[in-house]
């Protein structure tokens, strides 16, 4: 028997299976999906079995050393998916099967070093020699740490054979395990009982236990019940009365959570009309892709929910994404409100090891519908009957590393595989997804209402500059002020949104204009109130706050700009009574604080909630009826043919905060650029005015979705070189593609520089190349070798999702 294996070697020779041999002991072990260590060269690595077969083309054959599964942990639809990967991504296979598995199931690979002829030790020298004596294998790790000195001499011994190098892979699973103790059987107990010792009152204890309850349990939790102790069991299991093992359990994060089940609402008439296709889609085992172009509040994720109760009622799996941000407990509650334990969670801030639970449970079919972030698309469910993706424009549904793909698209491969419906659903959908609903490639689903006609808050914009005109220099407008202190007053909630994005605090000199930049990225060092330092967001570099300006050496030198924590400031100064809590980057970062911070929020303890990016959505609580976003036009500056979009995204989402229930909401926007149409057309919530405009201008500067956007980022330390080989490449791409593209470029990143190396890119718009995927894997091919040395980069982003 011969497999056929892909090896965790990422490159482009490597990228195809190789043929091994299978021992005889392990040939009804193997399955096409699992994962194997095979020898490979000099080391052992993991790969994936991609094969099986009586044939190969070569005479001498290597064994497979190992079977690591027990179950495929890619199914032959995720193996046909990850082989789809690799175009539409341009990516190793490897990379793409890596992609769709859980991080604890990734090989870690642990390099030792082997004395391999003992009798030639003495040619070793005397530090080695002694570290040898004792043992033959040892961890290089161990050998090498703070003993640089000792490399020089293994590589010397390894080169004359006396050492060798050995790779291990290291399947660092690691299951939860607990012990625990059941009767053998009820004789023995009764037989126990007795004969046994007065004396041993504790042992009947136990017994006496164990006959009123005949279930396992766990050893922790019977010497708590019963008050007795680890030897009393151990004794009773040495007699052979007990028996006790081990089992894996799973670590759900939500164990200890109550969640009260709440039952289907009866659906508005609005709802009612969007859902009959999607449940026709459904019965009719039909795969449709809809986009549900609903309002903040218009109920879509009822919609959701009662979609998925009826797939569980076809016995089938659904897949919810949402992006990570609005990943809140209370969206997660919902979930489990509604399906209680079938419901597994997959986001980033689990653990390796309760991430990789939560897998299994999937897996294994324990639950039945999965929530999650980004990477939850590749769930290893096995009928599925539902995908759902909420928040459908976010751009954090594209990943920015390989592979680059993007969840829409893996979701509708995926949706097709299963014939089932896609949901692709959000306020502000993307300019690509409206654009295809209207051409009729999606099917359109509007809900424009509120649920209960419900008000869409009123939204009034404020020009600051005009503030400014009239003497006003604080950073509230003197209506968002206003009605800052109404809600006090009142004892109802506000919400204040700060973009975090190109708004951080930056230092600089008010004489001569300098402004204080990081010494290895062409970017500006932020400000850091707590440690009263400077820091590079994209390298670390710190450095204490200037006490004179490095360029004119005058002692004005201030920090500007405002953060969060400014604001708070701020807030304190001008409206002494009101409490506030702070979410950002800087007050979230403990595990739970989150969670926290939203739940005294959402029971009054606070009056204003002050935050970034992470408040914007999700957030439905009845007493928020005001929100204020100080500065909408933070976003619109930056150099990203999104930056309309995201802008008019972001305000309308937050907007969708206020009011949604019986209180009616008003938005206040701050901005220096009123006129912009991102900008104006939130106050009616107008999103089809603003697609139809801004279409326009897409159509104009040849940008999606009229055209495909590729970049090529290239980067090298010396400037020259980052120049002439975009130039090299712009040239080849232009050569190589039809007359219709377009290649711009080579221009300058817009971070001309990050960690000491220059960056250059160039882009390429077109609207059907069939050869692009060859000649972009070409241009990798070409400069692979300079790349493994590390000194140049190139990187290949297609439909990137963020241009810098
Ligand atoms: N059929 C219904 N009957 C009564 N209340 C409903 C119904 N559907 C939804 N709601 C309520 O209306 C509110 C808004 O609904 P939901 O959160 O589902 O809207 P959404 O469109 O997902 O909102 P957003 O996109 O702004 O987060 C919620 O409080 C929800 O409980
Ligand atoms: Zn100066
Ligand atoms: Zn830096």
């Amino acid at each position: 028997m011969i497999v056929k294996v892909v090896v965790d070697v990422p490159s482009g020779q490597t990228d195809r299976s190789f043929d091994y041999e299978v021992p005889p002991h392990l040939e009804k072990a193997i399955e096409r999906g699992m994962r194997v260590i095979v020898p490979f060269g000099p080391r052992k690595v993991q790969g994936f079995v991609v094969g099986i077969s009586d044939v190969t083309d070569l005479n001498k054959l290597k064994p497979i050393e190992d079977v690591l599964d027990v179950t495929p942990v890619l199914t032959e639809e995720l193996l046909a998916l990850g082989d789809w990967l690799t175009t539409s991504a341009l990516c190793f296979k490897i990379t793409a099967y890596q992609a769709m598995l859980p991080a604890a199931l990734r090989a870690k690979y642990k390099k030792e070093i082997r004395l391999v002829h003992k009798e030639r030790m003495n040619e070793l020298q005397d530090d080695l020699k002694a570290l040898f004596q004792y043992q033959s294998v040892i961890d290089w790790e161990e050998l090498t740490k703070g003993h640089q000195q000792r490399i020089p001499q293994i590589k010397k011994a390894i080169t004359s054979s006396i050492l060798e190098v050995i790779y291990v892979v290291k399947d660092k699973v690691t299951y939860k395990k607990v012990k625990i103790v059941e009767p053998n059987n009820e004789q023995d107990l009764l037989a126990e009982l007795k004969t046994i010792d007065n004396r041993a009152a504790k042992q009947k204890q136990v017994i006496e236990y164990f006959l009123k309850n005949r279930q396992p349990i766990s050893v922790k939790e019977l010497i708590e019940r019963i008050s007795t102790t680890r030897s009393t069991i151990k004794a009773l299991v040495e007699k052979g009365i007990l028996i006790e093992r081990e089992i894996e359990v799973s670590r759900d994060p939500y164990a200890d959570r109550d969640f009260k089940r709440t039952t289907p609402l009866t659906l508005t008439t609005n709802q009612q009309k969007i859902i009959q296709p999607i449940f026709d889609s459904i019965h009719q085992k039909e795969h449709k892709t809809f986009l549900i172009h609903g309002v903040t509040g218009s109920g879509k994720t009822e919609v959701y929910l009662q979609s998925i109760a009826e797939v569980l009622k076809e016995g089938k799996e659904a897949i919810v994404l949402v992006p990570e941000i609005s990943l809140t407990p209370q969206m997660v509650q919902r979930f489990k409100e509604r399906f209680g334990s079938l419901v597994a969670v997959l986001h980033s801030a689990l653990s390796k090891g309760e991430k990789y639970d939560e897998w299994r449970k999937i897996q294994q079919g324990s639950v039945k519908v999965v929530v999650g972030a980004r990477s939850a698309i590749f769930a290893p469910f096995k009928n599925i009957g539902i995908i759902i993706i909420d928040e459908e424009h976010e751009a954090t549904y594209k990943q920015d590393e390989n592979p680059r793909y993007h969840a829409r698209d893996v979701a509708i491969k995926r949706a097709s595989a299963y014939q089932c419906p896609l949901i692709l659903g959000s306020a502000t959908p993307s300019l690509e997804s409206y654009a295809r609903a209207k051409k009729g490639v999606y099917h359109l689903l509007s809900m424009l209402e509120r649920v209960n006609d419900v008000k869409l808050p009123t939204v009034e914009i404020i020009d600051m500059r005009e503030e400014l005109k009239s003497g006003n220099r604080s950073m509230f407008s003197q209506l968002l002020y206003k009605k800052l202190s109404e809600r006090l007053a009142r004892g109802e909630q506000s919400v204040l949104f700060l973009n975090r994005r190109g708004y951080s605090t930056f230092v600089m000199c008010r004489e001569c204009g300098y402004v204080a930049e990081c010494p290895h990225c062409d970017i500006s060092l932020t400000y850091h109130h707590t440690s009263r330092s400077l820091k590079c967001h994209y390298c670390g570099h710190e450095e204490g706050m200037p006490q004179r300006c490095s360029s004119c050496n005058s002692e004005h030198i201030r920090f500007f700009g405002s953060g969060t924590q400014k604001v708070e400031e701020e807030i304190t100064k001008v409206l002494p009574g009101a409490r506030v809590i702070r979410m950002d980057v800087d007050t979230t970062r403990k595990k739970g604080a989150h969670e926290k911070l939203l739940t005294a929020f959402s029971e009054g303890k606070a009056d204003i909630l002050l935050g970034t990016q992470m408040i914007a959505k999700g957030l439905d609580f009845p007493n928020i009826t005001l929100v204020g976003v100080l500065a909408a036009d933070s976003m619109l500056n930056l150099p990203d043919f999104r930056a309309s979009e995201r802008t008019f995204q972001l305000l309308t989402q937050v907007s969708g905060r206020a009011g949604r229930h019986q209180l009616p909401g008003e938005v206040v926007i701050q901005t220096y650029t009123p006129e912009h149409y991102s900008i104006d057309l939130v106050r009616n919530h107008d999103f089809i005015a603003f697609f139809e405009k801004e279409m326009i201008t897409r159509r104009m500067q040849g940008y999606p979705p009229y055209y495909y956007v590729t970049v090529i980022q290239v980067s090298h330390e010396e400037i020259t070189k980052v120049i002439e080989v975009t130039g090299k490449i712009a040239e080849y791409v232009k050569r190589s593609l039809s007359n219709q593209a377009i290649v711009l470029g080579p221009v300058v990143a817009s971070i001309p520089r990050i960690k000491n190396r220059y960056r250059y890119q160039c882009m390429i718009k077109y609207k059907n190349e069939p050869t692009l995927v060859k000649t972009l894997k070409e241009i990798t091919e070409n400069y692979k070798r300079e790349m493994n040395k590390g000194d140049l980069q190139v990187s290949i982003d297609m439909n990137p999702y963020v241009l810098m």
